[in-house]
């Protein structure tokens, strides 16, 4: 399907009303460009890089989904320990089939751990997400009657791991682009009815694009790290 842009949304709705929004973290992936450790609980400047992201997800959420491998699940209980929303894994069936097959196998948990309609999912080295820009596309999806909201930078890229999708049907959308096999995340958005916010609205929202900054690799730790101090 055909994305459908609005540049400007007109509801003076109070953002999810109905506490409809659980948060889901992808964490499954093999960090090789970061080296031997897992950077999911690397520690920038003091805390956990995944403990950030949930943090974060507080302010718009009291349920979370933690999707990784079986091996990370320790590590990751101790990150999180006495964090505030209500954590539940999620651990992919089959590893390292992709950021696709772990927003599946999470919405799936979303769906029959919370029952929530719609996840804000974010990557776990994504450590300044901002709640604002979650509760955008939240509404966003809401107002538009969407199955997700996603930033669509001016290049065209999509920013699939920082968005909102609807549980069910993101969460097939993702088993059958892996079942045709294909890994492309934007390969299971094109499956479903997405709206799409771009880089102005952010701009006019006070949003800055420290939000998508992902943190990759030892020197980008670093350069975070040094930023924070
Ligand atoms: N469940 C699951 N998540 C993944 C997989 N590959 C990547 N991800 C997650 O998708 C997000 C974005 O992926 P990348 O930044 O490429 O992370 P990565 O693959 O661990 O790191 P690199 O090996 O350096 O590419 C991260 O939060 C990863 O944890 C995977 O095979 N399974
Ligand atoms: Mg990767």
């Amino acid at each position: 399907m055909s994305p459908r842009s609005r540049a400007h949304s007109n509801s003076d709705a109070d953002v999810d009303p109905e506490g409809d929004l659980a948060g889901l973290v992808i964490a499954g992936g093999y960090s090789t460009r970061f080296g031997d450790e897992d950077k999911a609980v690397a520690d920038l400047a003091g805390t956990p890089m995944i403990r950030r992201v949930v943090d974060r997800l507080a302010a718009v959420t009291d349920a979370v989904v933690v999707n990784c491998r079986e091996d990370q699940r320790d590590a990751i209980t101790a990150a999180l320990e006495g964090c505030a929303p209500a954590i539940e894994f999620a651990l992919d069936p089959v590893e390292d089939r992709g950021p696709v097959a772990g927003i599946g196998t999470g919405l799936e948990a979303v769906g029959e751990t919370y029952g929530r309609e719609f996840a804000a999912v974010v990557a776990c080295d994504m450590p300044f997400v901002d709640p604002d820009l979650l509760e955008l596309l939240l509404e966003r999806a809401h107002d538009g009657a969407a199955d997700g909201a996603v930033v669509q930078l001016e290049d065209g890229w999509y920013q699939t791991t920082q968005a909102v999708y609807r549980t069910d049907p993101m969460a097939r959308a993702c088993a059958e682009t892996l079942e045709s096999d294909d890994r492309r995340i934007v390969a299971a958005l094109e499956r479903v009815d997405y709206v799409t916010v771009d880089e102005r609205v952010l701009e006019e929202a006070g949003i800055d694009d420290a939000t998508f900054e992902s943190v990759d690799t030892k020197e980008a730790l670093e350069a975070a790290a040094e930023r924070l101090e």
